[in-house]
């Protein structure tokens, strides 16, 4: 069966921690990432529109284009040229899981293209993007869709998909400042007081309850001691908001490694949910937003990272866990 000379990857932007889940729950969102990578007779060619357009590198530093390059790597296969073509509505260094999807659409595009391939191995790319991302709360919500809990074993990261209560309705703030996720991590302790890992275990069981099946809980499932506070100096007006937000009563966190902050609304009329009227509580969210900063209802992506051949005689490569688009 002859492999597509190109494909067409769609990631998701993902929202990384949920609050006290550090390093192991994600939320994939309605925000994607679209590339359209081809194998050529030689050299590279990286064109970037959108998000990141002038800024990221067009070279072999472009991490797509790393991410590509390890996953062939690891494929035991040397294509002779690549062309690729980023259309990026995730905006880079908020936390919303940009690099993520980037590792996640290389690392998808080797194995969809790689000519001795059958099918894409769900559980290889996972390994893979969560070795190259350094943790793995980001890339299974990306390549999964909806919410993940994701570990590490000694064979690789693993992920299980949580089926996330409808009437959760995710809202985003965005600013217009960035920070580096590798310095929001150099924030943290080495250590943490064994009360504080007590508190961390007991909110992020709550949590998956809360996002899963009672969401008024999720106010209290969404309380964290690990790294919030911590990295607090770094995002001054995120830690504002995110207490401001907290203290009227929403489900708020600070997203992935900051400073978007993430608020868990609750919508319908279903009062033992601890739900508000929609309009009322979308309408109190964008009434909170700061000057300077955007507040986006970003719906969940059920669906996750989808590959689509762009040529070539046989159906969508898939990793059989992420979607296909005819
Ligand atoms: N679409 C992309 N294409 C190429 N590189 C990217 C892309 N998205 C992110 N990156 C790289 O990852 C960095 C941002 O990663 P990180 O600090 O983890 O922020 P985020 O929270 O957005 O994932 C960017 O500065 C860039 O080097
Ligand atoms: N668990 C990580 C998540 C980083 O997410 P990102 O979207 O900021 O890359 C962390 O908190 O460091």
């Amino acid at each position: 069966m002859e492999q597509p000379a190109a494909a067409r990857i769609r990631v998701p932007a993902t929202s990384a921690n949920l609050g006290p889940a550090y390093d192991c729950a994600g939320l994939a969102l309605s925000c994607w990432d679209s590339l359209d990578i081809a194998v050529t007779d030689g050299g590279l060619t990286v064109e970037v529109a959108g998000a990141g357009a002038g800024e990221l590198p067009t070279d072999e530093s472009h991490l797509v284009v790393r991410a590509f390059r390890a996953a062939t790597a690891e494929l035991g296969w040397t294509p002779a040229g690549l062309r690729l073509s980023a259309r990026n509505t995730i905006p880079q260094g908020r936390g919303m899981g940009s690099s993520a999807a980037a590792v996640t659409a290389g690392v998808l595009a080797a194995w969809a293209l790689c000519p001795d391939v059958a099918e894409v191995d769900a559980e290889a790319v996972l390994r893979l993007c969560s070795e190259l991302e350094g943790h793995p709360d980001n890339v299974a919500p990306c390549l999964l869709g909806g919410a993940t809990l994701s570990w590490t074993t000694p064979s690789g990261a693993r992920a299980a998909r949580l089926a996330v209560d409808p009437r959760i309705a995710p809202v985003l703030f965005v600013p217009a400042t960035t920070l580096a996720t590798h310095l929001a991590r150099g924030l943290l302790p080495e250590t943490v007081p064994h009360a504080d890992a007590a508190h961390a275990a007991g909110r992020s069981a709550l949590l998956v309850h809360a996002l899963t099946r009672d969401p008024a809980l999720l106010l209290e499932g969404t309380e964290d001691r690990l790294h919030q506070a911590q990295r607090a100096p770094a995002m001054p007006e995120s830690a504002a908001l995110l207490a401001r937000l907290r203290a009227d009563g929403h489900a708020a966190v600070v997203s992935g490694a900051g400073p978007c902050v993430l608020a868990l609304a609750v919508l319908g009329p279903d009062e033992d949910a601890g739900a508000l009227d929609a309009a009322v509580q979308v309408r109190a969210l964008r009434e909170a937003t700061p000057a300077g900063w955007e507040c986006r209802p970003l719906p969940v992506d059920p669906t996750g990272a989808v590959v689509t051949p762009l040529s070539g005689d046989h159906d969508a490569v898939s990793s059989g866990a992420p979607g296909t688009h005819p």
